[in-house]
């Protein structure tokens, strides 16, 4: 059984046994279950462990991150690590293979939940030998590091293999190779990773995510133009979700990782709809600003958005995500990410953590504590100043050594007591900014050594390499300052093992405030901005000479902080967290009616008589509103204008003798006049407060609730915002006010609204008889009897007065982008379930909604509406006699409603008002 099921299967035992108590209901409440029953797993499953070393040590072979003896390559112009043991590439040690089986004797046990993890990279790096046999090295980088850490689930790795393989053999041994690592390989030719790894991914996207901005066409380098590279990057997803297709089996999580990887969501759901897709990101998201500039940038975030979960290091990185998805794509963005159409993809923050334990073991291992001996004598008398990165521009290498040079240069006492040791880990080395890079850094360092050297020392050591994983933490132990000076950075894990190896140091961390680490170690560590070369200098000044007692506090609070939060607890919150929303689309598809079929509705309309139509205006009847907030906005006109290609079938409907057309709006009277004057219909303005057919005069249908004494103070209000919200309009109208942000920009906008709500409800109003009304891009204030369902009692009953209507009213079309408050008017034409006494429940003046399965009920009489209905009033109109096969109640463009039908958009209103205008005699 899968932990996924078992979490289910113990979510739901608990639920029978609880009922009583209620189940989870909120997203929140499950999540909270959730992690208590992980919790409670974990403390059982690590007292199995505890049980065997042999087994604790086996299940870390499995993948090939601390589990062998390893060593990093010292293979200049490689950045992996590389297995000690030559058999284990394919082969494990007969021990490591005992380990290994009961390992994965446990696995079987436990049945863990089965985890597709889809990154460009996979956690090995292959490389042919001579004889054409294949020798694996852990890759570098912080998303291999923490996804080794990751071992809650049964995963497999599907990646690129970091080798181009043309032949068919070569590719079927790699793939026998690799799938002893439960690694799968996705082949890309030397074109593509051209094209799409070193191009289009590590050219464009990477320096754009990182604010370095877009390159010129005229140095995307070796590789051809923006649109080859895409092209190719669209390619080589496409490898990636075959790949996944092969390995998929139902239920499987598929976990997609990282900016290579942006269409894969969206090539995996067009596959299988069903399938759980997750992706984050572990770079930083730009501002809408930047990703603005990219020429793909619509693409990009739309094929993103198929995932079901979307999950960044911080929550600024989401914001920034959910703002591109507004401001360009015109999407609503929610406190839970990003709504289409009633399709919500969840966007998150999950920090990454690291596997801290590794770190701490390691550390008192007697290899490593050889090594911290052998480092120790090495800088004796001097304090060590460490940097740890891939040799790349975010890095800030070069400000790094200029910051060490200014605080040479400013503490001529410090000269020969401190070092700063630079490895620099290459990584990417076909692309020319990044050959640059190294040049420029290289240049800067022989400077720095030539000015402040002697002759048997330099202040910089500076290493074009990696390390093995035993001496990187054995370097951290001995390290007094870790110096981190990304100018930007998605998180920074070299940040995490520093503290994670410095419990008996207790060193200095200082920070750059750019990497997404500083939002969690930002308290323990010195933050500096690291453009700000003072800044920095005079922060290793204060590092250095930092007492004692600050340093212990300082260390505790991140030390805690980086074992509480680890890579596997990342990992778990994530699936948990997919998982979840999975359970929550399900439960929002419950409240989001179907879609009306048009035929339906169409052949019911044929086969009656005498049908009335009642249609919203507003997002109904108008033109789609512009959510881009940009380009044509300055251009409409504030004005609701009825679209075009409506006026055709609206007016044969109207002039349909079987048929009666009501628009109900909120909008004022002149508003109806001027779209609608010259049809033959029925105008209800102001949500049904005034009432004409269009050869007649305007009537009051409540006149008791036209009492406007608090408009003044509202309408200070409305101004104020207004001023204050560029684009923003307010109306007032006879009976309400409206205040309308729909073409501002959506963000200010909302913020706005949210400041005008809270001083409406806490300020002059708060004790008046008024409802203060929050719609998509609006607020509104009107008298709390006021609804649209309030009004079309006594409408309707006028209407068959005036008309004389004596046949039974055989067929109703009520549709609009109605606010929840109005969708009273649903219910009031909905058929009650028959009751054996209709006098009491004449009487009955509660708004229950029966359910939606009483279809083929008769409506007797319309509810009573509210108290100011009068006696009289409450008897329907005895012409009201519908069949339930005959009402169709449809929202427009809402995701949650009452109505028993849902139109998409007013385009489909066009649809069906066409539809049914041919069927009009
Ligand atoms: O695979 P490469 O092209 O050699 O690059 C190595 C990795 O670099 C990036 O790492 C990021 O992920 C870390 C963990 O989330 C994060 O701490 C760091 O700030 C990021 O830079 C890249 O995102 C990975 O895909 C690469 O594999
Ligand atoms: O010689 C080395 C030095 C460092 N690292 C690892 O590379 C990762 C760097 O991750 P980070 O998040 O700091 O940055 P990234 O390189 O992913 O941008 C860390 O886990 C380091 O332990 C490595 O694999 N080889």
């Amino acid at each position: 059984m899968a932990i996924g099921s078992q979490v289910q299967e113990t979510s739901i035992s608990h639920n029978k046994n609880n009922l009583a108590l209620g189940l989870p209901r909120t997203r929140l409440e499950r999540l909270l279950r959730e992690r208590e029953i992980r919790k409670a797993t974990k403390s059982s499953n690590d007292g199995e462990v505890e049980v065997s070393s042999t087994q604790e040590h086996g299940a870390e072979v499995e993948l090939p991150s601390t589990q062998q003896q390893e060593s990093f390559s010292s293979d200049s112009g490689t950045s992996s690590r590389v297995f000690n043991d030559e058999q284990d590439s394919s082969e494990p040690t007969s021990k490591a293979r005992a380990s290994y089986d009961a390992c994965e004797r446990k696995e079987f046990q436990a049945s863990k939940q089965r985890l597709l993890v889809v990154a460009n990279r996979l956690p090995v790096s292959a490389v042919r030998r001579d004889d054409g046999s294949w020798h694996l090295n852990v890759s570098a980088g912080g998303l291999v590091s923490a996804l080794l850490g990751v071992k809650e689930f049964e995963t497999k790795w599907i990646g690129w293999a970091g080798v181009a393989v043309s032949d068919e053999i070569g590719r079927k041994e790699l793939t026998e190779a690799l799938a002893a690592k439960r690694c799968v390989p996705v082949f890309l030719d030397e074109e593509i990773v051209q094209q799409y790894y070193n191009g289009y991914c590590n050219n464009i996207l990477w320096p754009l995510f990182h604010y370095l901005g877009l390159p010129q066409e005229d140095r995307l380098a070796t590789t051809r133009s923006f649109q080859s590279q895409f092209d190719a990057y669209k390619k080589a997803n496409r490898l990636f979700a075959n790949a996944v297709k092969e390995q998929y089996e139902e239920g499987d999580v598929v976990w997609c990782h990282d900016y290579h990887l942006m269409f894969l969501p969206k090539y995996l759901k067009e596959e299988n709809s069903k399938m759980k897709v997750g992706w984050f990101l572990h770079t930083p998201f730009p501002s809408s600003e930047v990703h603005r500039t990219l020429p793909s940038r619509s693409e990009l975030l739309r094929s993103v958005l198929a995932a079901d979960l979307v999950g960044f290091h911080t929550y600024d990185y989401g914001r920034h995500f959910v703002s591109a998805c507004t401001r360009i794509l015109g999407l609503e963005g929610t406190p839970e990410g990003v709504e289409d159409q009633g399709k919500l993809t969840r966007v998150a923050a999950f920090p990454i953590g690291i596997d801290s334990d590794q770190f701490i073991k390691a550390v008192k291992l007697p290899q490593v504590q050889d090594l911290i001996k052998e480092l120790q004598g090495r800088f004796v008398g001097r304090k060590v100043v460490l940097g740890v990165d891939r040799l790349d521009m975010i890095k800030g290498i070069p400000q790094k050594a200029l910051a060490f040079e200014k605080f040479l240069e400013e503490n001529p006492n410090w000269h020969d007591k401190v070092v700063l040791l630079q490895i620099a880990v290459p990584t990417r080395t076909e692309v020319p900014e990044y050959q640059r890079l190294s040049s420029q850094v290289h240049e800067i360092v022989g400077r720095i050594n030539g000015r402040f050297g002697t002759l048997t020392t330099v202040p910089i050591h500076h290493l074009d390499r990696s390390l093995d994983f035993h001496s990187l933490c054995a370097l951290y132990a001995i390290t007094d300052v870790a110096l981190v000076t990304s100018i930007r950075d998605g998180m920074n894990l070299v940040s995490y093992e520093f503290v994670a190896c410095q419990a008996s140091k207790k060193g200095v961390l200082i920070l750059s405030e750019f990497a997404g680490a500083a939002q969690s170690l930002g308290a323990g560590a010195i933050l500096i901005n690291p453009w700000n070369v003072s800044e920095v200098a005079s922060s290793i000044g204060q590092a250095l000479d930092m007492p004692a007692d600050e340093r212990e506090k300082r260390h505790h609070h991140n030390f805690k902080h980086v074992t509480s939060h680890t890579s596997q607890e990342w990992a778990a919150t994530f699936v948990s967290e997919l998982n979840d929303t999975i359970v929550e689309a399900q439960l929002r598809r419950t409240q989001i009616p179907p879609p009306l079929r048009i035929e339906v509705a169409v052949d019911r309309f044929t086969c009656s008589n005498n049908r009335f139509i009642i249609l919203g205006f507003n997002a109904t009847l108008t033109e789609p509103g512009n959510t881009l907030g940009r380009k044509d906005s300055q251009i409409k006109v504030l004005e609701p204008k009825l679209r075009p290609d409506l006026q055709e079938p609206l007016r044969k409907l109207c002039n349909d003798p079987k048929t009666t057309v009501i628009v109900l709006s909120g909008s004022g009277r002149s508003v109806l006049d001027d779209n609608f004057g010259d049809y033959s219909l029925w105008l209800a303005a102001e949500n049904g407060m005034f009432l004409r057919v269009t050869t007649g005069d305007w009537m009051a249908t409540m006149p008791e609730n036209i009492n406007m004494d608090w408009a003044d103070s509202v309408k200070n209000v409305f101004e104020y915002f207004t001023e204050r919200t560029p684009r923003s309009h307010f109306e007032l109208r006879e009976t309400s006010l409206m205040w309308n942000y729909k073409y501002s920009d959506i963000e200010f906008g909302r913020l706005q609204a949210r400041d005008l709500l809270q001083h409406l409800w806490t300020g002059p109003i708060s004790n008046a008889s008024l409802d203060v009304l929050r719609g998509s891009r609006s607020v509104e204030v009107r008298s709390i009897s006021v609804t649209k369902g309030a009004a079309i009692d006594r409408i309707l009953r006028k209407i068959v007065q005036d008309k004389g209507i004596k046949d039974p009213i055989d067929y109703v079309l009520c549709m609009g982008h109605f606010l929840t408050k109005d969708e009273d008017i649903y219910r009031y034409f909905e058929p009650e379930v028959p009751s054996e006494t209709p006098s009491s429940s004449s009487s009955s003046s509660s708004p229950v909604t029966p359910p939606r399965t009483s279809r083929t009920a008769h409506l007797r009489r319309p509810r009573s509406m509210s108290s100011i209905v009068t006696e009289q009033d409450v008897r329907p109109p005895s012409v009201l006699d519908l069949q339930a096969d005959n009402y169709f109640s449809c929202t427009v463009a809402r995701e949650r409603s009452d109505s028993r039908y849902l139109l998409r958009s007013s385009d489909e209103v066009v649809e069906l008002l066409r539809e049914l205008a041919d069927h009009t005699v």
